[in-house]
């Protein structure tokens, strides 16, 4: 059995496309089905269904074989527990701070509200910069409209949940797209099969760039 996590939303929508190309297809439509482990049109392979950061925890223990996650959650999770072998080119968006339009920084130290506190951390110990990090869990935008925090940390795309709260990007910390990413015990045990499907996925998103 192959085992795929998958989250729903947007990872889901632009990663089923890209498995339909390698013959995978889901028995139900998992946006609408309240079960948790889908199976596909191979009774060898099964999508479980997680929370986007889950995604790498379910493959670095192996209760998945391969999932898809963004770098934002990659990188936030850290370690190299997994192997990454596969840029999707879906999902993509901009990991940066942001703060209230037009305020300078305070003089003293900086209050960061973010879901990624790793990420924060490393960021502004490679700047040198003391920083009061504040872990939240969404709408990362309220905490500078309401003096929790000066800045905070999110993913950026269109920029319009950004404006519509009065917050303007600042610093880009890093591009963002989802990746393949793959448990390092079933990369060994089933070598032939999931590099058939990295090579297969890898040919679907090529020809995803040149259309
Ligand atoms: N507005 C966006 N535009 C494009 N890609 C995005 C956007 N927001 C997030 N992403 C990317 O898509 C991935 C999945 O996002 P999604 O919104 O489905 O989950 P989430 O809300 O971050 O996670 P959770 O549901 O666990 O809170 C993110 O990790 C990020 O890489
Ligand atoms: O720059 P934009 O195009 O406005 O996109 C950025 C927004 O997208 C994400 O939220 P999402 O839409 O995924 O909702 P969520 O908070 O439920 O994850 C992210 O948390 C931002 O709030």
């Amino acid at each position: 059995m192959l085992t795929i996590a998958l989250s729903k939303g947007r990872i889901l929508d632009e990663t089923l496309p890209l498995l339909a190309e390698a013959g995978i297809v889901p028995t139900e439509n998992p946006e609408k089905s309240r079960k948790l482990i889908i199976p596909t049109s191979q009774d060898d392979v099964r999508i479980l269904i997680v929370r986007a950061t889950d995604v790498p925890t379910y493959v670095e223990y192996g209760a998945a074989d391969l999932g898809v996650a963004g770098k934002d959650v990659l990188l936030e999770y850290g370690g190299d527990g997994l192997y990454e072998p596969l840029d999707l080119n879906i999902a993509h968006c901009k990991l940066m701070t942001a703060g209230v339009t037009g305020k300078p920084d305070p003089k003293g130290r900086l209050k960061v509200a973010t879901k990624f506190v790793n990420v924060a951390k490393n960021y502004y110990a490679e700047q040198g910069r003391q920083v009061d990090i504040i872990k939240l869990y969404g709408s990362m935008e309220l905490a500078p409209l309401v003096g929790l925090a000066d800045k905070i940390i999110d993913v950026v795309d269109t920029g319009n949940t950004l404006r519509a709260n009065g917050l303007e990007p600042q610093e880009l910390i890093a591009y963002i797209s989802s990746r393949l990413i793959v448990n390092k015990a079933a990369m060994k045990m089933q070598h032939h099969r999931i590099q058939a499907l990295i090579d297969t996925l890898r040919k679907a998103v090529e020809s995803r760039k040149e259309s």
